[in-house]
């Protein structure tokens, strides 16, 4: 059967960055603690914060955010006795949430608030006879959680902490013949974990190892007639995409391979000017998670930057705030 494998943006879409909404969305967001979404996603909420304050980083916003009730609020969600960290007080530690963590401590250069060797002890703990990453207890493998190692670790100046040649060892061994990643050997390729697992061999800098004009032809055939980017052949678009695929091209140095005017414009079509944020698609309900990408991606593009940013980078929210005062881009 015919199914839409694209989407029409329309003529009254936006066309321009509509930066104070996106501040206002994200500095009202999670204010009432019981409206039913804030409620809904307590399981994610180290990461919700990390989104939220990397977007307003590049805003140049996060004063606009409750930096010592974040900073608390991370101290209170470590694990003791395993050094972990988890996504809200009384959940179980994780890999994803640990990362984050240590992402916003490390933007609001506050380490010292948590114990830094517990985590240490806790990522490399996670790491398996094959190299591979474990994303809790309970066993799961996926290179996501080996990105979250070696970037978690990376911050933290201790890498030395685990094998980083079996960490590389297990990367490589999910890579595929069309030189793309799946999250474990003979997974297909899929463009949010080749972001994980190029972001590990280049902080690991074993980037010769990729099969690069195969990977990165796999990648800008991810840009549809709508300028939008999906995840693996045969998807719809969808914006956060565009981060996963821009930055791991920026990593292989081949971004100009991609249709940047189109591209912009999908992403610009994304913001609501009514609730503020990004969504996944035009017309869709925004979130924090598309607006830091629409963002990380968005203003690269929209004020011509040539380089998207990405997190084993300089964080990306500290050079693309640099590079907006560079512009004079204020709200
Ligand atoms: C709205 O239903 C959901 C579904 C899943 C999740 S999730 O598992 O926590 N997660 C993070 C995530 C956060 C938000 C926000 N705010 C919104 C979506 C979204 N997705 C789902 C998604 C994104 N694009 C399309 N889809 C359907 C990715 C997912 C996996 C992921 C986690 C960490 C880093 C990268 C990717 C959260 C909400
Ligand atoms: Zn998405």
């Amino acid at each position: 059967a015919f199914t839409k494998k694209d989407v029409t943006l329309s003529e009254d879409r936006p066309k321009t960055l509509l930066l104070q909404k996106h501040s206002d969305y994200l500095a009202s967001y999670g204010l009432n603690k019981d409206d039913y979404e804030y409620c809904m996603t307590e399981y994610l909420r180290m990461s919700g914060i990390y989104w939220s304050l990397t977007a307003m980083e590049i805003m140049n916003e996060s004063s606009r955010m409750p930096k010592e009730e974040i900073i608390e609020f991370i101290s209170s969600c470590q694990d003791k006795e395993s050094g972990g960290i988890s996504a809200s007080i009384g959940h179980d530690p994780h890999m994803l949430y640990t990362l984050s963590a240590i992402q916003v401590l490390s933007m609001y250069d506050r380490v010292d608030a948590i114990d830094a060797e517990g985590v240490v002890r806790y990522v490399a703990s996670m790491q398996q006879e094959d190299g591979s990453f474990f994303g809790d207890q309970w066993g799961e493998v996926d290179t996501r959680f080996s990105f979250c190692a070696v970037m978690c670790l990376s911050l933290l100046h201790r890498l030395d902490a685990i094998n980083i040649n079996k960490a590389v060892d297990f990367v490589l061994s999910c890579m595929n013949f069309d030189g793309g990643f799946g999250s474990k050997p003979g997974s297909e390729s899929h463009a949010g974990l080749i972001y994980c697992c190029v972001g590990t061999l280049s902080i690991c800098k074993r980037m010769d190892a990729l099969h690069a004009d195969e990977l990165a032809w796999w990648l800008c055939e991810r840009q549809l007639p709508s300028g939008g980017l999906n995840g693996r052949p045969e998807k719809l678009p969808d914006l956060c995409y565009s981060w996963w695929v821009m930055s791991s091209l920026s990593m292989l140095n081949r971004i100009h391979w991609v249709d940047k005017k189109n591209l912009e414009q999908f992403i610009l079509a994304c913001q609501d000017p009514e609730t503020g944020g990004f969504s996944d698609r035009p017309g869709d309900i925004t979130d924090p998670f598309h607006t830091l990408f629409g963002l990380a991606v968005g203003v690269n593009l929209f004020l011509c930057f040539t380089r998207v940013f990405y997190y084993s980078d300089v964080f990306f929210a500290n050079v693309n705030r640099n590079l907006l005062q560079e512009y004079d881009y204020i709200i």
